[in-house]
């Protein structure tokens, strides 16, 4: 009798406050988790070749990959081998999200399974509502328009944790180090970088103040060709890793709202830039400090009045205040770099919102900044969200409106879900018995 099926979702993530200085473990940012979530069914059959494994997105046309696994017997990784790479691009984030994590369980023959991946429709730019619930976008993966809520860093911490899960009955809640270690690896090797992890540790933890850990934490992982790579795998997951994840409870006086700008920005040459500037300017330190102080301030006055329950008339000024304080010298630290971190058109959006609701403490550029999105932290009272997401919706950029996304932050990390309620959904699972039988 198989296992019965297994389902698993992880939260996209907004960073409120941090871009680039949480790149310092010296520094700290503000992540809120968020109601978009992206989903994994694991099933498992008995017909069909052991090793085999197919992972499918069934909103998209043709995102099927078929793999089979094979374990070298020499310490190095499990072998997983993309099985229909003539007909379906690779997706590094898919299969090494499953050589990690077979590697790590020592599992190289597992019974045939099916990983079904489910993404909510926030994820990517969609069609004018009403739209059902993992909208079929109808078209490739490729073609999709990222709406930049992390979907890689939730993709592998979802998968990580279904397939714990699902194969050795990993208990999700009570193992969140071991899964936010792993998906954290494997999530850096597909990704060819190692970022801060905020993603990651969001997708894990839910919404917190972030301190991450020292990039050497995991240079202590091999190639996987390696024949020390699965005991340094085993040894680095389940080592604790110098870094902090405070939960950070947003007040339920507070809300955000996030808006699509699809402006399109290259992140990773931002990054570089200004990491370039932070190593060659004399006086970058000033300026990274100074940033860095003042998010240190918002996570403050969020946190005080999350814990103290504060009437939020009376910390909303100061709130207001310290978003302006951060929008200043994110401009500053982009100017001195030459990063268009909240470029003239971004800046004109924030304050025009700001200024024309009732409500809106501020916004800013989330994460990296650029064209791509906004982030307002507005008054959840009355009908402030509503008139804040008419506004965005009203106002003109060169390249359309604004569309406000549906999410809200979620404080929630990765979570086990019921899979019967996936039922309104089972033309996506081809199907299988949701059950596993
Ligand atoms: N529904 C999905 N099914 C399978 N793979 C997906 C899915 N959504 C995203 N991915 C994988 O994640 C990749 C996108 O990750 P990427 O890091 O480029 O952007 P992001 O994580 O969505 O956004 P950002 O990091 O900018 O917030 C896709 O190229 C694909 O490999
Ligand atoms: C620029 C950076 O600090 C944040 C990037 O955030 P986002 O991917 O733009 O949401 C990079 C990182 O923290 O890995």
């Amino acid at each position: 009798m198989m296992a019965p099926s297994t389902a698993v979702s992880a939260p996209g993530k907004v960073l409120l406050a941090g871009g680039y200085t949480v790149l310092d473990p010296v520094c700290r940012g503000l992540v809120f988790a968020l109601s978009a979530r992206i989903h994994v069914v694991a099933s498992s059959t008995e017909a069909g070749e052991t090793g085999s494994i197919t992972v499918r997105s069934p909103q998209f046309d043709g995102a099927v990959w078929t793999y089979s696994t094979s374990d070298p017997g020499d310490g190095s990784a499990i072998t997983v081998t993309q099985t229909n790479s003539s007909t379906s691009s690779a997706n590094p984030f898919v299969a090494t999200a499953i050589r990690y994590a077979l590697s790590y369980l020592g599992l190289p023959h597992i019974p045939p399974t099916t990983l079904t991946i489910l993404a909510d429709n926030d994820y990517y730019s969609q069609p004018p509502p009403p739209l059902p619930r993992f909208n079929n976008l109808r078209t490739p993966l490729s073609a999709a328009h990222k709406t930049g809520l992390g979907s890689s860093a939730a993709l592998v911490t979802a998968l990580t944790a279904a397939l714990l899960s699902h194969l050795a009955s990993t208990d999700v809640k009570a193992h969140l180090p071991t899964i936010h270690n792993l998906a954290q690896a494997a999530h850096c090797a597909a990704q060819g970088k190692v970022g801060s992890g905020f993603d990651v540790a969001a997708a894990t933890y839910g919404s917190c103040q972030y301190q991450r850990f020292p990039p050497s934490v995991l240079s202590a992982i091999p190639d996987p060709s390696s024949q020390t790579f699965t005991s340094q795998l085993r040894d680095t997951v389940r080592s604790e890793w110098p870094m902090t994840c405070t939960p950070v409870v947003l007040p339920t006086s507070l809300g955000i709202v996030l808006g699509d700008v699809r402006g399109g920005s290259a992140t990773p040459g931002m990054v570089r830039s200004v990491l370039d500037w932070r190593k060659n300017d004399a006086d970058s330190q000033a300026t990274w400090d100074a940033l860095d102080t003042r998010n240190r301030s918002l996570i403050a006055a969020v946190t005080e009045l999350s814990s103290s329950g504060d009437d939020i008339s009376a910390a909303a000024e100061s709130i207001t205040a310290r978003i302006a304080d951060i929008r200043s010298a994110v401009r500053s630290l982009g100017e001195k770099a030459g990063v268009p971190i909240e470029p003239p058109s971004q800046t004109a959006l924030l304050d025009a919102a700001t200024a024309s609701v009732e409500g809106v403490l501020g916004g800013v550029v989330p994460g990296a900044g650029g064209y791509d999105a906004v982030c307002f932290l507005y008054v959840d009272a009355g009908d402030t969200g509503a008139k804040l997401r008419k506004f965005l919706s009203e106002y003109q950029l060169e390249n359309g409106v604004v569309r406000a996304l549906d999410a809200r932050e979620e404080r929630e990390g990765v979570r086990v879900e019921d899979v019967a309620s996936y039922s309104d959904v089972k033309e996506y699972f081809d199907g299988l018995t949701l059950d596993g039988a």
